[in-house]
């Protein structure tokens, strides 16, 4: 039997988890990227509306909780510790602790299931400059992982099974994800990734209406490309040329949890823009501690405990996401 010690490192974002921490977490956030003030200032009364804190913490907390729990029961018993980008735990933190714990090799887990410079190379270039003693496995953006589509899918399957059937004349659906500079979209696949799990929804809406691809959430300068078009754009240019349109359907596909994001930009500002049209809004869930992502969590991880290659679990992952991916895209890195 081996005595290494085996970990898992799961990686996230980071939120304020009380209003003295906002100011801080955005100083954080934006260190060397190009966000101006007024955006900034913007964003921390959003944090404010909503309480001072953004849930997403507390959801890693809980996902970690449920993970472990579902190891346990395949027989796995590995440590999992838990550190941000931008704030407490903070990563290079948390890589402290494990070397104390003397981890010889760990599991590192992003929750990002998308390639972008933010949610794939920017995690790796975090851990890269914390310097871990320790041998480390990166998961790759898993958003191809069967288990992953299957669980976005029976988010849409129980919507539906409440709400069928859904009249393509009068609905519009929408599915969003974090907008980024184009710039940063064309070193990456994060389009094409969105886009494929936008085709394995439709399938459960064979008739209709079109799930169109939005995004949201869009930061940086106004005079640089994003991604577009805006959920709540989208959502008033729909009202705007369909006027039989009574009802708006956003999937939040580009998010595993409900965090500040999803509760400030989908259940305030687009929930509100559909109201003022008079149209009747519903918000689906993100992924979050649903059965089957943390099944497709566990899938990769008993893979790497059993010597696989868990990114072999993620079709397409190994081929697309090679050492020069994802990069942040010239326009961000150009001076103005
Ligand atoms: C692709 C992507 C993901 C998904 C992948 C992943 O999960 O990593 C993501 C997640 C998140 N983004 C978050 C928060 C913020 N993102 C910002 C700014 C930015 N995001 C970007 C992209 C992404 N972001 C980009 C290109 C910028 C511009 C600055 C830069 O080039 O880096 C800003 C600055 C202020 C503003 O919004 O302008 C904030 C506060 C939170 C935490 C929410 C909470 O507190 O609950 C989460 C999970
Ligand atoms: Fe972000």
């Amino acid at each position: 039997m081996s005595t290494r010690r085996r970990a898992i490192l799961w990686q996230s974002f980071g939120s304020p988890d009380k209003p003295d921490d906002i100011e801080p977490f955005l100083a954080n956030v934006t260190r060397g990227r190009d966000i101006p003030e007024d955006r900034l200032r913007l964003v921390a009364d959003q944090y404010r509306a909503t309480g001072g804190a953004s849930p997403l913490n507390a959801l890693n907390r809980d996902l970690i909780h449920r993970l472990g729990v579902a190891l346990a029961e395949l027989g796995i018993e590995v440590p999992i510790y838990f550190g941000n980008r931008n704030w407490h735990p903070f990563l290079c933190d948390t890589v402290d602790e494990m070397q104390r714990d003397r981890i010889d090799e760990a599991l590192v887990i992003p929750t990002s299931a998308y390639s972008s410079y933010s949610g794939c190379r920017q995690y790796r270039e975090d851990l890269a400059h914390c310097r871990p003693a320790f041998h480390t496995h990166t998961i790759k953006p898993f958003a191809s992982h069967p288990l992953f589509i299957a669980a976005e899918s029976a988010i849409v399957r129980d919507f539906l099974a409440v709400h069928a059937p859904i009249d393509p004349g009068t609905t519009s659906v929408f599915a969003t994800a974090h907008s980024i500079p184009t710039a940063m979209a064309s070193t990456c696949e994060y389009e094409e990734q969105l886009t494929r799990v936008c085709q394995a929804l439709q399938e459960l809406l064979p008739d209709g209406p079109t799930i169109q691809l939005v995004y949201q959430s869009r930061s940086g300068s106004p005079r640089t490309p994003w991604l577009a078009p805006d959920v709540t754009d989208a959502i008033r240019e729909a009202a705007h040329t369909t006027a039989a349109l009574r009802r708006v359907i956003v999937i939040p596909i580009g998010f595993v949890s409900d965090h500040q994001e999803v509760r400030y930009d989908l259940d305030i500002l687009a929930r509100n823009a559909a109201i003022e049209y008079g149209l009747s809004f519903d918000r689906l869930a993100t992924v979050g501690t649903s059965p089957t992502f943390i099944a497709m969590l566990a899938d990769l991880v008993s893979a790497w405990v059993n010597g696989e290659d868990p990114n072999a679990h993620i079709p397409g992952a190994n081929a697309r996401c090679h050492d020069d991916c994802c990069l942040a895209g010239s326009n961000e890195r150009r001076p103005t």
